[in-house]
């Protein structure tokens, strides 16, 4: 299977044109950060990488540097196997990834959209995958991480698939500081409609608008997979502050590829923040075929996740993405001072006319 797009250009193209290739194609370049061996060469074969993105350095203000990490991974016990078993395979994966980050001075965290799962949406069958469901404040995943975070200091987002209290359920990413203490969570604002991806099918849209979380290591948001084919839904987490903007997600080749490396990157350049896009990796197999609507055949394998986790910062500039078939951690060192940095030079939080654009939506919306 084709691996990867970095490796392959480094493959083919002589050093000095690739260069000016990575140059155009990736903005600055962006300087390895020097791990430790164990975690580089981990025994459980896990693919982890780091880079550290440049910032001036301000007269007036401290630098505020702090490493983020983004985890994909495959699920681990086949789509039949005991729920719980299944879970708990997927916990134990992640724990050891978590301590590479830790290892590796991770202060915040992202995991996949509903990490402690295989994707079930393509199914359609509420039974037994809604069982997956659980509270955001007191279930088994938010428990599990709660000592994680107070252990290694690091604050992680875990986008889970919740039921409250009424037993409805939502698309959530929970939020767990560096105390342990969950300090809020944001629901899926976008639901996809679109091929094997049948998601309103077991959750509600989101009704928490778009938080930003302030943490000990920046204010962090989190837009949650489909959102970000929504300008929209990037502009509202800028506005409201954010400096990091996750999007944790599950997507597949045959969908999504071709748009994979432009919508979180043109986010962090339109909102002056850091996004950081995630996807999980692998093919999931599920029990009972299911059909797309599209007059093909029926079939039990949702396609292929393909990784390919980056990071970009405000001034455009990106990480190479992780591989399209292994598990990976990513790190990046930042300077959040960058965010400011580049909104001075390039204006667009002062060029960007909310005002025309709030009088022209509302006539739109109006107009109904
Ligand atoms: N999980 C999810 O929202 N997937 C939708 C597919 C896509 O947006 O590429």
């Amino acid at each position: 299977m084709f691996e990867n797009i970095d490796t392959c250009l480094e493959k083919y193209i002589p050093q000095e044109e690739l260069n000016h290739v990575q140059r155009i194609l990736y903005g600055k370049k962006l300087e390895e950060l020097q791990l430790p061996e164990s975690c580089i060469n981990n025994v459980d074969d896990v693919e982890v990488k780091g880079f550290k993105f440049d910032s001036l350095t301000e007269e007036l203000r401290e630098k505020r540097i702090v490493r983020v990490g983004v985890i994909q991974n495959q699920i681990v016990l086949p789509t039949t196997a005991p729920l719980v078993e299944q879970r708990n395979a997927i916990y134990q994966k992640i724990s050891k990834i978590i301590s590479l980050a830790a290892e590796a001075n991770v202060n915040v965290l992202c995991l996949q959209e509903a990490w402690p799962m295989p994707f079930v949406f393509c199914t359609r069958e509420k039974f037994p995958w809604c069982e997956f469901a659980e509270s955001a404040e007191t279930g088994p995943t938010t428990l599990f991480l709660k000592d994680i975070c107070k252990q290694y200091n690091m604050v992680i987002i875990s986008p889970i698939l919740e039921r409250d209290e009424q037993e409805v359920i939502w698309n959530t990413a929970v939020v767990i500081d560096n105390f342990g203490k969950v300090i809020g969570k944001h629901r899926k604002n976008h639901i996809p409609r679109v091929g094997d991806f049948n998601e309103s099918t077991y959750y509600m849209e989101g009704n928490t608008g778009h938080p930003v979380f302030e943490t000990a290591f920046g204010r962090i948001a989190i837009n949650i997979c489909y959102g970000r084919h929504h300008p929209l839904n990037w502009l509202m987490f800028g506005l409201n502050g954010a400096e990091i903007v996750f999007n944790p997600s599950a997507t597949i080749d045959g969908l999504s590829e071709t748009l994979w490396g432009i919508e979180a990157r043109t986010a962090a350049v339109a909102n002056s923040y850091f996004s950081c896009a995630i996807n999980r990796v692998g093919t999931e197999i599920f029990p009972s075929e299911f059909t797309s609507g599209d007059g093909k055949p029926a079939h039990k394998n949702f396609g292929h996740f393909y990784g390919s986790s980056y990071i970009t910062a405000p001034d455009g500039s990106r990480t190479p993405g992780l591989s399209r078939t292994r598990d990976g951690l990513l790190i990046s060192e930042i300077d959040l001072n960058l965010c400011r940095q580049v909104k001075d030079h390039w204006g667009f939080q002062m060029t960007r006319r909310l005002d025309l654009y709030a009088d022209s939506l509302a006539d739109i919306v109006n107009s109904k």
